[in-house]
């Protein structure tokens, strides 16, 4: 542990980007998460983690009012925004990509979750990357399975390329191979879902496997899991992975989530691990949060994850 509390031995480079997209599902005000978080003390948590941040702002996304033409007529199945999902999450994906290209480990700040299939396919354009998704939900829809038509509730399946997205320019080379992908806390789950999950390698390991035996030696499984045969993984941090009584600030809350101790000893896991190439914090919706908590609690477990440590 080095002077200023934090882990490993090599300063750290963070870049920050902001990626204020609420295409991906029906709650408006997502697309504030970026500036909640920032507001919520992103770079003070990120300093006391004995990280250097640099902010690269936020990507520019046009309103959906402005684009109510192509929500009507939904490009593949019943998926909502898909084309403009397409759009943002390209440009996301480069600017990730050139991120790590020049040294730097890229935070992305959604934003909802649909803004995952921009930020690992820039983590995995040049290196094999596993990825672990602290979330309540699968989001192994597709446009065709979803229940919703709501993008954020898709990434994963988008990432490992399922055949469903066929014709979808993201999902013709997967980013995500299913045995290096591993589901922390799932409690929400759709039929589809389901079957998808019975049927591959992704390790999911549900509330009440976590409640067996524990989050630590879950997520140490994880960590396995994300770093066989890798060069890193990436970490999708949903706030709705978090109890709603400590994250209300979310669209789509599921009760029995993980709680404030447990959080945050998983992200000192993630921290100690070292493995961590990307990461990002998603469906941060201020208009249903109270003061703002949502955000701050995003930023304590960043700067956890980061190597942010008491003594
Ligand atoms: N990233 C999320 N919060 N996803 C929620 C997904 C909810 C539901 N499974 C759906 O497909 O609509
Ligand atoms: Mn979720
Ligand atoms: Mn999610």
């Amino acid at each position: 542990m080095s002077e200023n509390g934090s882990v490993g031995e090599r300063r750290q480079s963070v870049r920050i980007i902001g990626a204020p997209t609420d295409y991906g599902q029906d709650r408006r005000g997502v697309d504030m998460g970026p500036s909640a978080i920032r507001y919520g003390g992103l770079s003070e948590g990120l300093s006391e983690a004995g990280v250097d941040d640099e902010d690269a702002g936020d990507l520019l996304v046009p309103r959906a009012e402005e684009r109510d033409a192509q929500y009507r007529t939904p490009s593949k199945g019943k998926a909502k925004f898909l084309r403009e999902t397409e759009d943002v999450c390209s440009r996301l994906a480069t600017e990730v990509r050139e991120s790590i290209a020049d040294g730097y480990t890229p935070l992305v700040l959604g934003g909802d979750h649909s803004v995952a299939i921009g930020t690992v396919s820039g983590s995995a354009a040049d290196a094999e990357i596993g990825a672990i998704w602290f979330d309540a939900h699968g989001d192994l829809n597709t446009p065709t399975t979803t229940p919703s038509g709501n993008v954020h509730g898709m990434p994963l399946a988008a990432l490992l390329g399922v055949k469903e997205w066929d014709g979808v320019d993201w999902a013709n080379a997967p980013s995500l191979s299913p045995e290096n992908v591993a589901i922390v806390g799932l409690r929400s789950v759709d039929d589809a879902e389901r079957e998808l999950l019975r049927d591959s390698e992704i390790t999911a390991f549900t509330m009440s496997e976590i409640d067996d035996r524990g989050l630590d030696e879950v997520v140490d499984d994880a960590l396995a899991i994300a770093n066989n045969g890798t060069e890193g993984y990436h970490v999708s941090l949903d706030l709705d992975w978090l109890d709603p009584t400590i994250a209300p600030g979310v669209g789509t809350p599921v009760r029995g989530g993980v709680d404030y101790r447990e959080a945050h000893h998983a992200m000192e896991q993630v921290a100690v691990d070292g493995g961590m190439r990307s990461m990002e914090l998603v469906e941060v919706n201020p208009t249903l949060d109270q003061h703002n908590e949502t955000a701050e609690l995003a930023v304590e477990l960043a700067a956890s994850a980061f190597g942010k440590r008491i003594l």
